[in-house]
């Protein structure tokens, strides 16, 4: 058996593509370019604002032109991107746009995969290897698992292999998965195995095919793991990924880079990638820049907004006691914020001084 890596988050694996390690590093922008797919599987964790509507968004932000896009991947300074959906390949032209366009912009080494539960022939596969796609994911329904030897998935996983794309399965860790895994070992691919998840829209039906929640603060599924850890010792290229692993590390990570990439001087970082700094909001504005210009303050640890000013946390701090006499009065507030680091940003504290 191969020896496998374990981490804080239970997740496991004896080989990473380089899409996933990309991923590790929250590094990969998630390109969804379809919400709608044919298929039914019972786990779908499709939300009603995408499920069935042909939509097309970076990240959470909605792509409504290539800017939309390209300004998402600048913004988390990308280093590759996962094309996801729904099913991407019912949009054959749009994925070949986006990824050629994703290559112009960023260059060849922007590490593209995608992920399709389709079973594309050969002249698909080429058109997506010219336009420079680098890895693909193939995610077989349930039906198929039994007999993947037999199916059109074998065709394609040796097709994509040819044509220089790194090819790989990838399916939710249920029942019938160690049947894949062996598939995998025999035709030489990885295998990524996904803890279950439940979402508000899979809930009903992963309880009614038996499964429950593992604990109340967690979104897995109770037993998906188990399935993962007796599948995995069938092949030799394989990646577990839990589901604490997507919450915490893959968006904390993304939210680091674009904190990097985005903060003022005096904004701070925190280890979760969010934002903290000081607010003076309300009542006399121009009296309230007038008071820090008068005491001296660095024009780089204070940013004038539309009625309010941003200001470093420490800052503000110190001053506190001594301008509050002064701009209370108009009805100045003054707050320490920390919010997730994008425009608007969701608040995640306010601690009113
Ligand atoms: C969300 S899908 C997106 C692409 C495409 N719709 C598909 O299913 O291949 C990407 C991967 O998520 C996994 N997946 C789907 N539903 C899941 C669930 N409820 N919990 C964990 N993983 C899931 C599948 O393994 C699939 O390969
Ligand atoms: S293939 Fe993907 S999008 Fe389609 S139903 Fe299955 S999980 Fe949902």
């Amino acid at each position: 058996m191969e020896k496998f890596t374990e981490d804080e988050t239970g997740s496991f694996y004896s080989y990473l593509s380089e899409g996933c390690r990309l991923c590790q590093k929250g590094a990969k922008m998630v390109l969804f370019v379809t919400g709608l797919c044919t298929r039914n599987c019972f786990y779908c964790p499709l939300s009603d604002e995408r499920r069935g509507k042909d939509l097309v968004f970076a990240n959470e932000r909605p792509v409504n032109s290539d800017e939309d896009l390209l300004k998402e991947a600048e913004l988390m300074n990308a280093l590759g991107t996962g094309i996801t959906g729904g099913e991407p390949l019912l949009k054959l032209e749009r994925v070949l746009y986006y990824i050629r366009m994703l290559k112009t912009s960023f260059g060849k080494g922007h590490h593209i995969h995608l992920y399709t539960s389709m079973a594309p022939g050969r002249q698909i596969l080429e058109k997506l290897a010219d336009a420079g796609l680098d890895e693909i994911r193939f995610h077989p329904p349930q039906k198929y698992w039994n007999d993947l030897k037999n199916s059109q998935y074998a065709d394609a996983l040796q097709n994509a292999k040819e044509l220089g794309i790194e090819a790989g399965i990838e399916i939710p860790a249920l029942e019938g998965a160690e049947k894949v895994a062996a598939f995998a070992e025999e035709t030489g691919v990885f295998l990524n195995l996904n803890e279950l998840e439940f979402s508000d829209n899979n809930s009903e039906a992963l309880l009614m095919n038996g499964f429950c929640l593992e604990s109340d603060t967690s979104s897995a599924a109770a037993g998906s793991c188990k399935f993962a850890r007796t599948a995995l010792t069938k092949c030799k290229k394989a990646h577990f990924c839990s589901s604490v692993y997507k919450d915490a590390v893959q968006l904390r990570k993304r939210f680091q880079r674009i904190a990097k990439n985005t903060a003022r001087e005096f904004d701070e970082i925190t280890d979760d990638g969010t934002l903290v700094y000081g607010v003076i909001e309300g009542g006399d504005q121009e009296l309230a820049e007038k008071t820090l210009r008068n005491l001296e303050i660095p024009s780089e640890l204070f940013e004038v907004k539309n009625r309010k000013i941003e200001i470093a946390w420490w800052v503000l701090e110190e001053l506190k006691e001594s301008i509050k006499e002064e701009l209370e009065p108009s009805g100045s507030r003054l707050t320490i914020i920390e919010r997730y680091p994008f425009e608007d940003g969701m608040l995640v504290e306010l601690i009113p001084l």
